[in-house]
């Protein structure tokens, strides 16, 4: 069946309330699923037997275009390029147009390893000593990845401390340079291209801050990217750079050489449990039946929400402090993946794609923005996470807390208040008009949607089953669209536009500009003046 048909027949099976619905055991048993370390449930949401058994059909194209993305085809069809982030994390071999890449592969991880040791046990040094300090300059995949697994497993964060530049606003470098030591520090410039120009901005601002300490800056320089060339042009000698094929890209990166800042802070031994864990998610995803199949079910119950249902975001919410950039992380993996508008062929997509995805760990959301997804008009499916343990033993009371928050928001958003129940709780405060008035703004409309996912501890093999199941939910998603998950040609104009305006800030001739441009450009130039 074609999918919009089938998104069309959907609709018609929506509108169950989720709480008759979780009488239905068995119904219950489909929506709840285990792999390796994790259950994810999903019975809180309003799809039904019948409703998941048709989006299943829906993904009927779903295993051979897996078994095409593994094997090394060519999937990315609008740059031409196999797709094959798995091969970093893999262990089988992979060929593209001919050739195993897996002893490419393993000689990049092995030469990172090596230098991650050397930089942990002070084998490599700075002009000043053993580092202390490394700082990681990158946008996009080439920061968010390292970044949010730094802070994630920050329990077994035993190398130097690590830091991460991405903005070219030089308050990001300012900011961070502030503490550091140049003698003692190591510059990461992660940038597969080496040609985007907050990195090189940055890149080159941390070289003349180098200088001052250290003769021959490029000696206290590594590099994470694919153009050797272009890092050689910089100073930095080819045998502290890391490369890798065009066929990683950027958002789906952390596993190989952009992940060598989380390399440097964990250790190779954690680093490997990361890549295990994000390995047996691969396992999982290929060989599952899709009805028991953690990405596809985190996948059916994204196009049922957005493209059936129509509600046009999506939270990530997980209770867990050092997932805090998770969201952040996952804004860019599925929206740079999936907010496209034409299917592969070029033609218009006939619906939306990809939800606006945003969220904050818990609790702190809970005093923020919840108030919006309780109350607000539009329902915000929420996609709760929380581990049994923290990695604070001595603190297990808080841990608690945190499971009974994360537990209470999803059967708030299930559950609701009724305005009955509103007026019970304050009919001895208020009668009269003014009772049903004040009820109302207590009423809770409920039969919101969430799912859950929990996991015994945040762990490195946890950390990488996590982004593994996100990466395949966003495949499982952008097959069952019809589109190429694996380009981005969306951030290509606003580049192009940067580069022309540059000579305009400068001061240039901008009658060429649109009028609002103008004047905008006018006021911030007098106030520059
Ligand atoms: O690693 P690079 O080439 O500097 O690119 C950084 C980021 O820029 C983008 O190409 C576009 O924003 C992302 O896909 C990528 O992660």
């Amino acid at each position: 069946m074609n999918f919009w048909n089938g998104i069309d027949r959907l609709r018609g099976m929506t509108g169950q309330r989720i709480t008759d619905l979780l009488g239905d055991a068995e119904r219950n048993a489909s929506l709840r699923a285990q792999a390796g370390p994790f259950l994810f449930d999903l019975s809180k949401t309003s799809l039904t037997q019948e409703a998941l058994d048709l989006l299943l059909e829906l993904a009927a194209d779903v295993p051979s275009r897996r078994n095409a993305m593994f094997a090394g085809q060519r999937i990315n069809t609008t740059e031409d390029r196999a797709v094959l982030h798995t091969a970093l994390r893999g262990t089988e071999p992979v060929p593209v147009d001919g050739e195993d890449v897996m002893p490419g592969v393993r000689e990049t991880l092995d030469r990172m390893r090596a230098f991650a040791e050397d930089v942990r046990d002070g084998t490599f040094r700075g002009k000043g000593g053993a580092i202390t300090d490394v700082v990681n300059i990158g946008i996009g995949g080439s920061d968010l990845g390292p970044a949010m697994a730094t802070l994630a497993l920050a329990p077994w964060h035993d190398g130097p401390r690590c830091h991460f530049v991405s903005n070219v606003d030089g308050a990001d470098w300012a900011e961070t340079a502030k503490g550091l030591d140049p003698a003692t520090t190591l510059v990461i410039v992660a940038s597969k291209t080496f040609t985007t120009i907050e990195t090189l901005t940055n890149a080159r601002t941390a070289r003349h801050w180098m200088a001052q300490a250290v003769p021959d800056p490029g000696t206290q320089f590594a590099a994470l990217s694919s153009a050797e060339d272009k890092t050689t042009d910089f100073g930095i000698d080819p045998t502290r750079v890391f490369g890798f094929e065009d066929w990683v890209g950027g958002r789906y990166s952390v596993w190989g050489p952009i992940g060598l800042s989380l390399m440097i802070a964990v250790g190779p031994d954690a680093f490997d449990a990361f890549l295990r864990g994000a390995r047996e998610m691969d396992d999982h995803f290929r060989t599952a039946p899709l009805a028991r199949n953690l990405p596809v079910l985190l996948a059916l119950q994204g196009i049922w929400h957005n493209q059936v249902c129509g509600y046009p975001t999506r939270a990530i919410l997980p209770y867990d402090n050092r997932l805090a950039r998770l969201p952040a992380y996952l804004q860019q993996l599925e929206m740079e993946s999936n907010g496209k508008a034409v299917t592969l062929a070029g033609d218009p997509l006939p619906g939306p794609a990809g939800p606006v995805v945003w969220g904050e760990p818990g609790t702190n959301g809970q005093h923020a923005f919840y108030q919006l997804i309780h109350q607000g008009k539009t329902p915000v499916p929420c996609e709760f996470m929380v581990a049994a343990r923290g990695q604070e033993p001595e603190l297990d009371h808080h841990h608690r807390l945190l499971i009974a928050n994360c537990l209470a928001q999803s059967e708030a958003l299930l559950k609701g208040r009724s305005h009955a129940e509103a007026r019970a709780i304050i009919a001895d405060r208020f009668s009269g008009e003014e009772l049903e008035r004040q009820a109302a703004h207590r009423v809770f409309p409920g039969d919101r949607p969430s799912t859950t996912l929990i996991y015994p501890a945040l762990t490195p093999e946890v950390l990488g089953g996590i982004l593994a199941l996100y990466e395949h939910r966003v495949f499982v998603e952008g097959v069952m669209l019809g589109i190429n998950s694996f380009d981005q040609w969306g951030v290509e104009l606003g580049k192009e536009l940067a580069t022309s305006l540059g000579p305009l800030v400068e001061g240039e001739d901008a009658s060429a500009k649109d009028a609002s441009t103008q004047a905008l450009l006018g006021q911030l130039l007098d106030w520059r003046a």
